[in-house]
């Protein structure tokens, strides 16, 4: 288990998170706020990157920072931007983090296949890796994560810049690596988690607000979210009292799904899902 107890994180006068409290344990966890609210400064101190301000990380009771290279054996972090070389095949490059992380050459070339296997590239696994998508690069990039098959696993916005169906794949292959450690992946893109979170870690103003399955985080809006058609020209108004969480043309008229502590016998109740929480827990921020 992954306990994180009074977390907090100044940059200089700056405080960026404060008494973050989080107990962990094997599933996908998921980090969920916009830009700038501490999602990798949280991550950086998990993988002992940054030291906190004060508070502690233990993994199965014991210090992180106080392990060394034993919490190195169970953490495998994929940053936000991670560095290869164009020319490396995947097969090359993996061979050479593996030996940097100390993995014999025999280890080595049984796992590498395997891991190449896991994430879909076992056919170019000999080809360079210039020519390679987005997403075949951050599938190269959980694989580098997983040579020491690691009881925690860290993904630092593993998903920006993929495409839908690179996505899809992504998260099913995160969706299997959770079964049996403790995987941490922070995005600002709600589709990417909703399906495969057993969590949600939302932030904000720098306190953590909620640790919760997807289900029982959609629950808090039940009965306060709605859909009503209405002219274009009625919309000014209707926002004054109301949230926007999306907007559609139908025939004349605009279909509005909104937010609203009051019920309005003319608007079709919906299910809240988790972009809705999302855009009202953020509805102040840009
Ligand atoms: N080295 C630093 N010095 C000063 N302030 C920093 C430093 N690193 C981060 N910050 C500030 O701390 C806050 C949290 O940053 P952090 O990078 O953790 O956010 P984030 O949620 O991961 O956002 P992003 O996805 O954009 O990286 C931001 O306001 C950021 O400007």
């Amino acid at each position: 288990m992954l306990t994180l107890s009074h977390i907090r994180k100044d940059y200089g006068k700056f405080t960026a998170v404060e008494d973050i409290n989080l107990e962990l344990e094997n599933g996908l966890y998921a980090m969920l706020a916009p830009n700038g609210a501490g999602k990798t400064t949280l991550i950086k101190m998990i993988t002992t990157l940054l030291y906190p301000t004060s508070g502690e990380i233990l993994y199965d009771g014991m210090d992180i920072y106080k392990m060394g290279e034993t919490y190195r054996d169970v953490i495998g972090y994929l940053p936000q931007h991670f560095g290869y070389y164009k020319n490396n095949t995947p097969t090359q490059y993996l061979d050479y983090l593996a030996a940097l992380k100390g993995i014999s050459k025999e280890a080595a070339k049984e796992k590498i296949p395997e891991l190449l296997e896991l994430v879909g590239l076992s056919d170019v696994s000999n080809k360079k890796m210039k020519k390679f998508s987005g997403g075949m690069i951050q599938r190269v990039g959980i694989a580098q994560a997983m040579l020491n098959d690691p009881k925690i696993l860290v993904l630092d916005e593993p998903t920006a810049g993929l495409d839908p169906k690179e996505r899809v794949r992504f998260r099913n292959i995160l969706s299997v690596l959770s079964k049996d450690r403790i995987v941490i992946l922070s995005t600002h893109i709600v589709s990417d988690i909703e399906s495969i979170a057993n969590h949600v870690i939302m932030i904000k103003e720098k306190h953590l607000l909620k640790n919760d399955t997807v289900p029982n985080i959609c629950k808090e809006l039940e009965g306060k979210v709605f859909e009503k058609s209405i002219n274009e020209s009625e919309i000014q108004e209707f926002e004054q009292k109301r949230i926007i969480l999306s907007m559609r043309q139908e025939s004349e008229k605009m279909m509005v799904r909104y937010y609203s502590e009051e019920e309005d016998n003319n608007a079709r109740p919906c299910t809240p899902n988790l972009e809705d929480v999302f855009l009202v827990t953020y509805r102040e921020e840009k």
